[in-house]
């Protein structure tokens, strides 16, 4: 067993902050419930962990007597299905520990009979259709990967995290990633790869509309098997129009063709919730406001007469408008404001969140410049043109960012170092 002299009350921690991610090109279906392997490729963009990220403090202590993880302050169960995969997965590939400065040494074997405190913490709302099971899938598998000094390479960690969550897998990599769906009947081929990292294309800007922070009604792990089971569309999505979209998308990226990659995550986003609509009974994710920002963008688009912008929805009714460059997200910026300007008791610093800079650039400082904007010439001479007060929650700016880290600094920890409980 471990050791510290004679004394047995250490705690070794490690500290891990992991990104969330959006599918430009969807993953949707199951071949494999239990091991979560999908039925088509998916491609994704990573997204700044400055604004939206979860971090993760794992610990182990030879006075620990059970697993235990808290989630935002707030103790949850790890006798889920899931937790349990990851926890067993990561703890199989566990290696020797030593810390010769404390006198700790934990053997590869003892790791079998060492229990672990988990606690994380996620800087967005969670369960509120922005993926935080997709950043905190990644970020439990990967913190859990540095404390047991697991050596395999971040490929083989996401496809332990896929066991999680099916989308957590893209979360272990920054910049633009795809998530092969592999051919093994183990699931071992099925895992991430970068196709190019955050520094790539850094002119595109993400604003995020939050739609409603409520949980959905059908999950993505429900929906997807109603829609495998039902659908008849689903099969031809899978088989014919997503592996060369596939293609068409990882060119778009390499060539940072932005008219080529809009028109295919525009696309793709509207086939998924195609194909949830040809689920039996029907799944509706989006919902009127959802519907109002994509004749906004499609407007746009089509009077342009080139894309401006891309949008895609997930399992829920949160836009994602992806922008070019900071010019175009201005614009974008007052658009989504005409139409959807905050509540009167709202303030502008917590009805746009994140990079701020981008309203700056739109010429927006106060609530009073909401009010005062000019409808978007494409919708000029077109009446009626509505404003829809309060139908969006908020906003946030972001930008393609990178993948995980080891947070070093320990007062950034979750976890007290001496007794392993939240701090
Ligand atoms: N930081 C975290 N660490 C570990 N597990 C997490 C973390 N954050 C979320 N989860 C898990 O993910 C679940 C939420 O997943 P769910 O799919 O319902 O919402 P979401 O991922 O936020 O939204 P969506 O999948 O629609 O984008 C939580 O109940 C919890 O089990
Ligand atoms: C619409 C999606 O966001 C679906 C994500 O599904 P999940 O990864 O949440 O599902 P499970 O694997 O069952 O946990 C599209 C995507 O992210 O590719």
């Amino acid at each position: 067993m471990a050791e510290k002299g004679s004394e047995s009350e250490w705690v070794v921690m490690a500290t891990g902050r992991s990104p969330t991610n959006i599918a430009v090109i969807k993953y949707w279906g199951k071949r494999d419930e239990d091991l979560i392997l999908p039925i088509n490729d998916s491609i994704s963009l990573t997204l700044d962990p400055l604004h939206l990220s979860a971090t993760t403090t794992a610990a182990v202590s030879p006075t620990f007597s059970r697993d235990r993880m808290w989630l935002n302050g707030k103790e949850i169960p790890l006798s889920g299905e899931r937790y349990q995969k990851c926890l067993r997965e990561i703890r199989k590939r566990a290696n020797e520990v030593s810390d010769e400065k404390k006198r700790i040494k934990i053997k590869k074997e003892d790791w079998d009979r060492l229990h672990v405190h988990i606690s994380s913490y996620n800087n967005f709302p969670t369960a509120a259709g922005l993926a935080s099971s997709a950043a905190g899938f990644a970020c439990l598998v990967f913190t859990l990967a540095k404390l047991m000094n697991v050596k395999e390479d971040l490929g083989q960690i996401s496809s332990i995290a896929r066991q999680g969550s099916g989308s957590a897998c893209r979360s272990l990599f920054g910049g633009f990633v795809k998530w092969t769906m592999g051919n093994n009947a183990d699931g071992s081929d099925s895992l991430a790869i970068q196709l190019a990292d955050e520094e790539h294309w850094t002119d595109l800007v993400v604003i995020i509309a939050v739609v409603s922070s409520k949980q959905k009604e059908t999950s993505s792990t429900s929906g997807m098997r109603e829609t495998v089971q039902t659908s008849a569309l689903i099969k031809h999505r899978a088989e014919t129009v997503v592996p060369a979209r596939v293609l068409k998308m990882e060119e778009a990226i390499a060539n940072r063709d932005f008219a080529s990659f809009a028109k295919l995550a525009c696309a793709d986003s509207n086939q998924f919730h195609a194909v949830c609509l040809d689920t039996s009974p029907p799944i509706f994710y989006m919902n009127d406001t959802s519907h109002r920002i994509i004749n906004l963008v499609e407007k746009w688009n089509h009077s342009e007469g080139t894309p401006q912008v891309a949008y895609t929805f997930d399992a829920g009714p949160n836009a994602v408008l992806i922008s070019p460059n900071r010019k175009t997200a201005a614009l974008l910026m007052q658009r989504l404001l005409y139409q959807f300007p905050p509540n009167q008791e709202s303030d502008l610093t917590s009805f746009v969140v994140g990079d701020k800079s981008i309203l700056q650039d739109a010429g927006v400082t106060s609530m009073k410049d909401i009010e005062n904007l000019e409808p978007p010439p494409e919708i000029k001479d077109k009446v009626p043109h509505q404003r829809f007060t309060g139908d969006v929650s908020y906003f946030i700016c972001t930008r393609v960012g990178s993948g995980p880290k080891v947070l070093t600094d320990e007062t950034l920890a979750l976890l007290d170092p001496v007794t392993g409980l939240p701090k």
